[in-house]
């Protein structure tokens, strides 16, 4: 049965998810908390619940996570966690972990032989839910054929059929290896890997009125997870008859990467963004969601309409040829890795396009290089500042989105830093003044009220970014001697048109965040170019 608010259609596409009334940006469609799989990634295994999936830092005072005692591989919240997890798969599963413990001395498995090994299991013992999807015929689609023409993909998926099998101690023939072999493909074609860089959850979960979510370039919908609880939200105003579809991918990738990476999933994508390549800012400059940056660091919305970029200097053939130049590269780490960088993303830089991939990931990484330095800790409050004000906004115009709050707490955490006065003393001058004159407490505070307030609608209550800021705006807030400040901002979040608490805004951070930004370019060029770069306007 399909979430209230929306319906099931067959289309080109398979099934479809179609919405039967409008949704606000961010609203919740639908939740979803009976999952038919739902497990921690194995590098995450001992450190997560495996039933709630709970991580260990989600929460300081939480126990300590405690192990199954006869396989002591699976580890849990407390003794009603461990019992749900015996009666959801535990049970099945117990005697697979000590087996592996028996013959191979470890005490995990590959997250996907896992996830194998628990369908097949759960299968054996008459779970019906788990057979109506996963079973032969069953309501998931396997796509076997596509991932079969894929040989040396198919290659490893019969390597991990078989570990399933012979760990599952099920009989090691033809016909289970086929069986195993298609369950493999269903959770490829229709898990969620949870692996989520700007939520930092890891793991698959699969739900088999999820799956019915199909794929675009563009979504107008997004699932953030809260531990066993899928929620999808809507991304961008979703008028009633429309398709709800999310990203199967980082779509943040060029075109000819992004169909690569969804060729698994046996269709080519013609969203609009793929029909006509459009790059991150003619998919911003349409975006419905351009009102909603009024309250964030871009509230300058006719800069989303209309970029200060040079798109003649720039080719989508160039785009791809840099974005794989990048990715067949080390991750930079040394200064000598970043100037290589920098200088494949030259031409992308002279046109401005700071929010393509790959500059974004260089001045990410150019950021995290700075950071642990006081004396070029300025230099990545700058570049941050830089993201988040010419980068993200138009990557991801929605300015509740994961990726954007994340940034908004990393300029948190390094105005922190600076706030003991050592980052004034960058040698680059024009930083050290910006941050000697700015209020820092002041814009620290507005970017943890940003994450407060946005927190809830791109992740989760239990997000320990949200959590840390949360705890950190609690010790602001008793700071003496700031009434005002105070005041203006808790105004300013409310209603950011506000004209006293706004104009506050735009003179305290804002400001300083565009001064700082603005030199971002200068201090890149200078760290790792020949001075030769294109300023932002
Ligand atoms: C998770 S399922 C989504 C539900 C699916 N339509 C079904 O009927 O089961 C993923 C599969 O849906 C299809 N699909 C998803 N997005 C698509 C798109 N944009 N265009 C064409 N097919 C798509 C592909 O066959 C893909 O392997």
């Amino acid at each position: 049965m399909p979430p209230p608010g929306t319906r099931l259609a067959n289309t080109p596409k398979g099934r479809a998810l179609i919405a039967t009334r409008n949704f606000a940006a961010g609203e919740p469609i639908a939740t979803f908390d009976k999952p038919l799989l739902a497990l921690p990634d194995s590098n995450s295994m001992r450190t997560t619940c495996n039933y709630c999936l709970r991580t260990d830092q989600s929460n300081a005072n939480a126990q300590p996570l405690r192990a199954c005692s006869r396989c002591k591989a699976a580890v849990y919240c407390d003794e009603a966690c461990q019992r749900a997890h015996w009666k959801a798969a535990h049970k099945v599963e117990c005697s697979v972990f000590v087996r592996v413990r028996d013959r191979a001395g470890k005490d995990w498995l590959p997250t996907s032989t896992r996830a194998v090994a628990q369908v097949l299991l759960l299968m054996r013992a008459g779970n019906p839910a788990i057979s109506a999807a996963f079973g032969h015929g069953g309501s998931l689609r396997g796509n076997v054929e596509a991932y079969k023409r894929d040989a040396d993909l198919w290659e490893g998926f019969k390597l991990q059929s078989m570990a399933a099998i012979v760990y599952s101690g099920l009989p090691e023939t033809e016909e289970q290896l086929a069986t195993a072999a298609e369950v493999l493909c269903k959770i490829q074609t229709n898990a969620f890997d949870r692996m989520d860089a700007d939520t930092g959850k890891a793991g698959i979960y699969v739900d088999a009125e999820l799956s019915m979510v199909n794929h675009s370039c563009i979504p107008n919908a997004f699932v953030a997870f809260d531990k066993r609880t899928a929620i999808l939200r809507a991304r961008r105003p979703i008028a009633g008859g429309d398709e709800i579809e999310i990203c199967y991918i980082d779509n943040t990738q060029p075109r000819s990467v992004r169909q690569h990476n969804l060729r698994l999933y046996d269709f080519q994508c013609a969203c609009p963004r793929c029909q006509d390549d459009l790059d991150v800012y003619q998919v911003c400059a349409m975006s419905p969601n351009i009102p909603l940056n009024v309250l964030s660091l871009q509230p300058d919305l006719s800069k989303l309409r209309d970029p200060p970029i040079d798109r003649s200097l720039i080719s989508s053939t160039t785009i791809e040829t840099s974005f794989k130049a990048c990715v067949s590269c080390e991750i930079p780490e040394t200064l000598r890795d970043l100037k290589q960088y920098w200088k494949l993303c030259r031409d992308l830089i002279r046109a401005g396009m700071w929010a393509v991939n790959p500059v974004i990931k260089m001045i990410r990484d150019a950021v995290d290089f700075c950071k642990p330095d006081n004396k070029t800790l300025a230099y990545a409050v700058s570049m941050q500042c830089f993201i988040a004000t010419e980068c993200e906004p138009f990557m991801s115009v929605a300015p509740f989105m994961p990726m954007r709050i994340r940034n908004l707490w990393e300029i948190a955490d390094l105005l922190g830093f600076t706030m003991d006065g050592s980052a004034e003393k960058c040698p680059f001058e024009p930083a050290a003044d910006v941050l000697a004159r700015a209020d820092l407490l002041s814009m620290h505070e507005a970017m943890l009220r940003l994450v407060v307030h946005y927190g809830p609608i791109g992740a989760t209550e239990e997000w320990n970014i949200l959590q840390m800021a949360k705890e950190a705006l609690a010790e602001v807030e008793k700071v003496q001697g700031r009434e005002r400040q105070l005041a203006m901002l808790r105004t300013w979040i409310r209603d950011p048109n506000d004209p006293e608490a706004a104009s506050f805004f735009r003179e305290n951070v804002l400001k300083p965040i565009n001064e700082l930004a603005a030199l971002a370019p200068a201090i890149m060029d200078m760290l790792f170019g020949d001075g030769a770069v294109t300023q932002v306007a």
